[in-house]
This record gives C-alpha cells, structure tokens and sequence, in this order.
C-alpha cells in the first residue's frame, strides 16, 4: 500500500506575537512526500513567522503542525528531536547557522549532536559537501568563503541531517546569476519534500510545481506555479510582481 501520509499538514495554525500582533489566523497547508512547493506572499505576510512552526522553534497559539505523522509538540523534548531532523531549515542568513571553524566541523555538527560518529559521520559530511559541489573546501573557515559559498555550505549542514523535508528561506537572495542557477540545480536534484520562502519568482516557478500565496496570515491561493504567476490580477493584489519583461507562460 503506498503511504498517503502527508510529509506537512499544518491545520488552524494561529499564532500572535507577545505584542499582542497575530502574524497567522488560522493557516491550513498539506504537503506530499516529494513535493516542491513555493511559499509566496508580500514582506510581512507571516512566511517566516509559519515557518519558525515547523520545527517548533515558534510555538504557543493554536492549531497543529504534523510532519510525516508526528505532531510537533514543544513540549515534548524527544518528539521536538524528531522533529528536528525531519526538517531541515536553512534560514536566510548563513552565518547563523555556521559557527565551527572549519565547513566539515560545521557540517558535522548536526549529526554528532544526533550521535552519529566514526565513518557513517565521515561519510554523512561528505555527501553532504559532494551534493553541493563544496567537498574541495571541507577545512576552509566558513567565514573566509563567499556568501554564495556559505549558503552551499549552510544547505550541506541541514543536509547531513538527511530531512524529510528541506525549508529554504530566500535560498536565492543574494546569489549571483551563477550562483543562484548552481543552487536551483542542486535543489533540483535532491529527494527531498521543500517548501521555499522566495520572494524571487522565476526561481519559484523554475523549483516549485505548485505555489502557495500567504498574505496578512491567511493563505490566499494555492495553485501551480504557472497558474498563480499568469494571474495578473491576483499577483497585483498581493503585492507580488515578475521582474520586468518575464513571461511566466514561456516556460510552462
Ligand atoms: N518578533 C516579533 N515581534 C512582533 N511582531 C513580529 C515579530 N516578528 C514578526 N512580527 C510581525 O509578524 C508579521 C509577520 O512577519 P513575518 O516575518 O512572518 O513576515 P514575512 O512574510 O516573513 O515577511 P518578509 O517577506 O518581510 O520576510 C509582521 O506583521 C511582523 O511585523
């Protein structure tokens, strides 16, 4: 029988801030296993506020996140540990995720702490580096690398921690041209269920099969990728806008 479990069901999810501000009012989101889904919205939709649910580092309003059948329950400090490796979230900024000095220690650091040790560790780091072309700079200082580097090497330390599920906040901000295409590809090539906060909407229609539009913490739509960008009018109304002369039809 084929397991129709779903890697990401998030249900009624609400969540304020102590402030008093509610960032998510009520937000439902099914994920497949495999699934590569874009998470669009205009600056202070909620994304990154959902996202911080995933793995529970956000918690405390109501509703329920469940990954691949486990809710996340902060409480519970085992399940929060499963949870954890099942999803892997590279945040926007690489340095706040890389603070060893070298790239192998950084990228061992997940792993270790989940007592992997010897060759499985040795072996864990390696594809992790190999599967973002960066194995040749395993004992460099992460801060002496590029950022487009430090972001290879931020996704190889969620990596090693083989997810369920990858989260990539902004995985193209800042990236050259090149770099910004390296880094679709590996995305491309990897088993793994992504949700991808991105602001950048080719790199979404080019990675992600199906969209989800959140504005003001309500999601708006939800819908192929191809279908949201063509949609001139409901792109206008959440604030989302193709970069000049981008034809969202060319590619489908
Ligand atoms: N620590 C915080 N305390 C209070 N309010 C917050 C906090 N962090 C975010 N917010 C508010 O919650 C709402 C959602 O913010 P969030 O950062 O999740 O949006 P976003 O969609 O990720 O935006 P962006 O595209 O700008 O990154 C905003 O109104 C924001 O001002």
């Amino acid at each position: 029988m084929i397991d129709m479990t779903p890697a990401l069901e998030i249900s009624g999810l609400t969540f304020a801030y102590p402030d008093g501000r509610q960032a998510l009012f009520g937000v439902d989101l099914r994920v497949a296993a495999g699934e590569r889904v874009a998470l669009l919205g205009p600056n202070g939709a909620g994304k990154t506020t959902l996202v911080l649910h995933l793995n529970g580092i956000l918690h405390g309003g109501g509703g329920q996140v469940t990954i691949s059948g486990l809710p996340v329950t902060p409480s519970d400090r085992k399940a929060i540990t499963e949870i954890r490796r099942r999803v892997g979230v590279v945040f926007q900024d690489p340095d706040d995720q890389l603070f060893m000095p070298s790239v192998a220690e950084d990228v061992a650091f997940g792993p270790a702490n989940l007592g992997v040790r010897g060759t499985e560790l040795e072996s864990r780091v390696t594809e992790a580096l190999t599967a973002v072309g960066m194995l040749e700079h395993r004992d460099q200082i992460p801060h002496h690398l590029s950022f487009g580097q430090r972001r290879r090497v931020a996704v190889a330390t969620v990596l090693a921690m083989r997810p369920e599920i990858l989260v990539l906040d902004e995985p193209s901000s800042n990236l050259d041209p090149a770099s910004r295409r390296e880094l679709a590809e590996i995305l491309q090539a990897l088993p793994v269920t992504v949700l991808m906060v991105t602001h950048d909407l080719p790199y979404a229609l080019e990675l992600c099969p199906r969209s989800v539009i959140l504005d003001a913490g309500r999601i708006v739509a939800d819908a192929p990728t191809g279908d949201l960008l063509a949609d001139g009018a409901l792109m206008a109304t959440h604030r989302l806008e193709l970069p000049f002369g981008f034809d969202p039809s060319f590619r489908r």
